[in-house]
């Protein structure tokens, strides 16, 4: 299997050479392996955990704390940071490595929505396809609409460049509205977007898609609320976190015809069971959470030495595959 229950990493070289110890959590590719190998050689003292974003670390994991825990994600709403900080742990986390991924499936998941594409796959292979019928399939297209952004910048709230938009405006995006936790002037202006109240989002978008963290201040904030203002004929897209979504509502909202379309890149809980009522929707697209399959998340962290000592803020590989957050 993929799950590889805390396989000792360098547990034979550890002993005989005092080398820090690392647990790593899943089965990581060769290339991120040798990283973390020569990482450790040189950084002394440091014990440590490697974790992936579908396994928590909360007290439970932390009752024997490890001086730093990395989790190779963006986000890091399943850490508990008040635990870490409890305890004294350095988490390290993986900011950047997906955000030019993490724009492409947006996209992806807007298109596959708007074009019915998997649902018009399904009727070419059912002979769904008879003589030509003007309105069969008929979908809402990208240009000239107005995109609702839930999150300017994306899940890692660093963040200070808005890929989602930028991947979008040359498919003729006429206007791009977004909230945030405050407005980001610099990021808009890029754009330009234009920063709105939720409901205002709500009720003028075409289309809203979903890139912020999820956060206390986030959670269940695509609600009936939300979807009751939107037009029917708009469509919604998540890819941040499932929790973003009051699951039930948006299930809602698909079944009285009240939003046109969504598509998920994210789900309560994950995996989502197969029988899952929101599976039933033919203009619903579930995506796996696979935002965050990419190559560039493997391969983009060439080793750069690191800092005997870590602190906050500290970039320990080229390309941020490890960056300390306290
Ligand atoms: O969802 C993906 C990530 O947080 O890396």
């Amino acid at each position: 299997s993929e799950f590889y229950t805390c396989c000792n990493f360098q547990a034979a070289e550890a002993a005989s050479q005092q080398l820090p110890r690392t647990y790593v959590m899943r089965r990581i590719p060769p290339e991120g392996a040798k990283i973390l190998r020569h990482l450790l050689k040189k950084v002394a003292g440091i014990q440590g955990l490697y974790r992936l974003l579908s396994e928590r670390i909360d007290a439970d994991v932390l009752d024997a704390p490890e001086s730093t825990v990395s989790t190779m994600s963006v986000g890091y709403d399943h850490v508990s940071l008040e635990e870490l900080k409890k305890t004294g742990t350095r988490l390290g986390y993986t900011p950047e490595v997906l955000t030019e991924a993490a724009a492409e499936l947006t996209v992806a998941l807007l298109l596959a929505t708007s074009c019915q594409l998997l649902e018009a796959v399904d009727e070419a292979k059912v002979s769904g396809w008879g003589s030509w019928k003007p309105l069969w399939m008929c979908g809402y297209g990208l240009t000239d609409s107005t995109m609702g952004i839930l999150g300017l910048g994306c899940i890692d709230e660093l963040q200070q460049r808005t890929a989602v938009a930028m991947h979008l405006k040359p498919f003729g995006v006429r206007k791009f509205l977004y909230i945030n936790t405050a407005p980001q002037p610099k990021m808009a202006a890029a754009i330009p977007t234009e920063f709105v109240p939720l409901e205002e989002m709500a009720r003028c978008s075409d289309f809203i898609t979903v890139c912020c963290m999820l956060s206390p201040g986030s959670q269940s904030i695509c609600n009936s609320s939300m979807f009751s203002q939107m037009k029917d004929t708009t469509i919604f897209s998540n890819r941040s976190r499932g929790s973003v979504v009051n699951q039930d509502d948006l299930y809602q909202a698909l079944a009285s015809g009240h939003i046109a379309a969504a598509g998920l890149d994210v789900m309560v809980p994950e995996p989502l069971p197969t029988d899952h009522p929101l599976f039933k929707f033919k203009n619903c697209v579930i995506l796996p959470h696979i935002t965050n399959a990419t190559w560039s998340r493997v391969v983009k962290g060439c080793y750069r030495d690191p800092p005997t000592a870590l602190c906050k803020g500290e970039i320990l590989t080229e390309n941020l595959i490890i960056y300390i957050l306290f």
